[in-house]
Order: structure tokens, then sequence, then C-alpha cells
């Protein structure tokens, strides 16, 4: 059953065992005040469906990360209805957050490790992470050893032994340099489609957001309210190519232009 919150009363999400629904995530008018008196978010509706790949843009300071904090169930909501309907969810952070005394593998049994899974359940999903992400051949290395792009797959590869059905991602590339940032995007296309987890994705780069997502999202400046919604209508899995294609350049600068616009 998925129950959540209503209106008035501080909102949390409501984690509960993977229900029936398509909806993975259901956002309805929420707010964020914080003990401050800084509205980070005001009215926001948006849900994620299995399925769905949804990058928010918008201008820095309004509200993105708070989204997801308050997603993940870091943070509560001041008002509205914020439910999250799977208890399976990965969360990536734009710092890779690894444990520098650990080696590549133990870092990435970390999440099974705190979640109770046996050694052995932990040794085989985090195997099977590190040849996802790539990262085979890497398993004995220390953090120190690995490029910023490594160390953004071992991240990846901790939350993916957790099978999540909802993935978090806060602007995991920004620090990246674009080839990096492009071969990242492709990896994650990839584990999009074969893994079919849901996505709600935050970036700066409006080029990004439509490379990756069935739907694109653009904010208004604090406090953030949603001022735009765009369907990307093309087919997974996408090759790099569609980058060079007039479609994508047009929806890019629809994208662009909308984010200007909500500049307040
Ligand atoms: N704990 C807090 N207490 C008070 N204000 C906060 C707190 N956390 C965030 N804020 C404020 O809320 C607003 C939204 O912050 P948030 O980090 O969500 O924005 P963002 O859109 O992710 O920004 P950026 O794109 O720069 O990363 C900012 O003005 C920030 O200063």
């Amino acid at each position: 059953m998925t129950s959540s919150m209503t209106t008035t009363a501080p909102a949390n999400p409501t984690s509960t065992s993977p229900a029936r629904s398509d909806t993975l995530l259901d956002f309805s008018d929420v707010e964020m005040k914080f003990p401050n008196g800084t509205v980070a978010l005001h009215g926001v509706d948006l849900t994620v469906n299995r399925g769905e790949f949804v990058t928010v843009v918008g201008p820095s300071g309004c509200g993105k990360s708070t989204l997801l904090r308050i997603a993940s169930g870091l943070e509560r909501a001041s008002q509205g209805t914020a439910a999250v309907k799977t208890d399976r969810i990965g969360y990536v952070f734009q710092d890779a957050t690894l444990l520098p005394w650990r080696t590549v593998e133990a870092n990435v049994e970390l999440l099974a490790e705190l979640n109770g899974r046996s050694a052995s359940e932990r040794t085989v999903k985090a195997q099977e992470a590190i040849d996802l992400v790539g990262l085979s051949g890497f398993e004995k290395n220390l953090p120190k050893e690995l490029s910023g792009g490594m160390k953004m797959r071992a991240s990846l590869a901790r939350s993916l032994t957790l099978d999540p059905e909802l993935f978090l991602f806060d602007e995991p590339f920004g620090a990246l340099d674009e080839i990096t940032r492009e071969r990242l995007n492709d990896e994650l296309l990839r584990l999009f489609v074969e893994k079919q987890f849901a996505g709600l994705f935050i970036t700066h780069s409006v080029s990004e957001a439509v490379y990756l997502s069935t739907r694109v999202i653009v904010m208004s400046g604090r406090p953030g309210t949603i001022v735009d919604t765009f369907d990307v209508p093309f087919p997974m899995p996408r090759s790099p190519e569609i980058r060079f294609e007039a479609e994508f350049g047009k929806l890019v600068g629809e994208v662009s232009h909308a984010l200007r616009e909500g500049h307040h």
C-alpha cells in the first residue's frame, strides 16, 4: 500500500514496498521553507513514473538539490504531498563520496553492507556493478588512484548494488571534463535501458538534460517553481550522434529559452 501525507501537514517521502503503481515519485504542491525563512520551493507538482528519466534544470539556488533531498528523505518538506513509492532508491551526488581508505571493491560494497546483505551476496553484487560501470580491473585500487570519471563510476556502482527502482542524481558529472562527461552520459543511458530504473537528474547543462531524458523540467529562480516541461521524443537507446541532429538542437534551444524566461 502506498500512503502519503496531505497539504498543510509537513510532508515526508513515504517509503513503501514496490507498488503496482507506475508512479514512483509523486510530489504535489510541495513547499520548502527553511527555519531561517528562506523559501526554496513553492507549489511544486512533479511525478516520475517507471520508464522515465526526468531531468531538472534551473538557475543556481532555485531549489533543485532541495527537491532531491526531499525525494531521498534527507529533508522534510514544510508543506504539500511528497510521496516516494519505493524503498529502493539510489542517490549519486556531485562528489563521489568514496571512503579514501577503502578499495574500489570495498567502497562499492558499502551500501549493501549497511543494508545487511551477506558477505557472499555483497561480493557478487559489487563485482556485477563494477563490471557494469566499466571498472573491472580496478577492484583493488584506492580512490586516490582513480580519475574523476572513475570515481563517479565507483559511486554509481555503489548505488547499483541495491538495484534501485528510483535513481536520484544531483549533478553527478558537473565537475568532469566534456569528453568524460559525454562518455558517462552514454554509460548512464545504457544502464537506464538495461536496469530499467526511473531517474530524477539535476544538471546545469541543457544539452546533457535533453540527451539523457525522456522529460525535461525547467524551474524558475527561487522560490523554485516548475515553469515549463518538455517531452523528449528521441527513442532509447540513443546514440551520441543525435547531439548533431537539427531536432536535438531545436529542443536544446527551446529549453534554454524557457530557462532564460524563468529567471526572476
Ligand atoms: N538548510 C538550509 N537552510 C537555509 N537555506 C537553505 C538550506 N539549504 C538550502 N538553502 C537555500 O535554499 C535555496 C535552494 O538551495 P539548493 O541547494 O536546493 O539550490 P540548487 O538549485 O540546487 O542550487 P545550485 O544549482 O547552485 O546547486 C538556496 O537559496 C539555499 O541557500
